[in-house]
């Protein structure tokens, strides 16, 4: 906004107040993809075949208080803006021919997309906007201020008193969000990682995934490369849960004590 006779000093103290809230309310991008997340909305819109739906669409797909539509109808601007979705609003008046004629309808985008379908980003997505995982970060500057030795001071152990490990250890649901999230990245990323690498797999016969969780990674890597024998290390807790039907290996074991041998080491994060 151009102020109309106004000095420089004015209009450069708006324009920083504006990057200011910019800044400020940042946390209101991420805060409405959790919501769409939550509110399973891509797959609303995935579910009319042609990727587009109006909120009166949605609706009909989630589940809403009438009460929440037009805080919905909000929701959907913010995410239009971010790019989640596109909008595309209807020509005034409406062509007349039905209820939704006055409906901005919403369609996926490539990045919407990655919440539907077969490579599925939702549950990492999901579990890094986890409230565990989340709220640290309101700690952030307090965790700047301790004086404990490094490793005992990741922002999440100053935040929850225990370590992301040590709590999907204890947490049921916690660990679970994890493991689900991590399988849903190893798909995603073993998909291309396989294609544009392969050859880095050439000549190794046996391999072992350090930290491997549920083994997503080495199950993508043995279907891709039947010569080569995959094992995956993770913690007792995660092992004794891991699926009993593939084609890796799985061993419980902390890294730092000891890594079986093999071929390669292989670590995804
Ligand atoms: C970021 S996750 C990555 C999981 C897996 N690589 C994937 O992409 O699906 C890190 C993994 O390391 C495991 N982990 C953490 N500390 C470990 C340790 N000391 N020894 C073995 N595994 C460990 C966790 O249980 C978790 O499964």
């Amino acid at each position: 906004m151009a102020l109309n006779g106004s000095t420089h000093h004015n209009q450069d103290l708006l324009d920083a107040q504006l990057e200011l809230w910019q800044s400020t309310f940042g946390y209101i991008k991420s805060m409405a993809l959790k919501s769409a997340l939550d509110l399973r909305i891509a797959d609303a819109i995935d579910h009319y075949g042609c990727g587009s739906a109006t909120v009166p669409q949605i609706v009909d797909r989630i589940t809403l208080p009438s009460s929440k539509i037009p805080h919905l109808r909000r929701l959907m601007r913010v995410l239009a803006a971010t790019g989640v979705f596109t909008a595309q609003h209807p020509l005034a008046g409406g062509s007349g021919g039905g209820d939704d004629d006055d409906e901005p309808m919403y369609t996926l985008t490539p990045v919407s997309r990655l919440l539907v379908g077969s490579r599925n980003l939702a549950p990492i997505t999901s579990m890094l906007l986890h409230p565990a995982l989340v709220s640290p970060f309101l700690e952030l500057g307090s965790w700047f201020q301790e004086k404990e030795a490094p490793e005992s001071c990741q922002l999440f152990k100053h935040a929850h008193g225990q370590t992301v490990w040590e709590q999907t250890d204890r947490d049921a649901a916690f660990d679970a969000a994890v493991n689900d999230g991590m399988v849903s990245d190893s798909h995603f990323i073993m998909g291309v990682a396989i294609d544009e690498c392969a050859g880095a797999f050439q000549g190794i016969r046996s391999l072992v995934d350090v930290g491997g969780g549920f083994g997503a990674a080495a199950q993508a890597i043995a279907k891709a490369f039947p010569g080569v024998k995959c094992s995956v290390l993770d913690l007792d807790h995660v092992i004794a849960k891991a699926p009993c039907d593939t084609d890796v290996q799985y061993i419980a074991g902390d890294m730092f004590e000891s890594i079986p041998p093999a071929d390669a080491m292989f670590f995804k994060p």
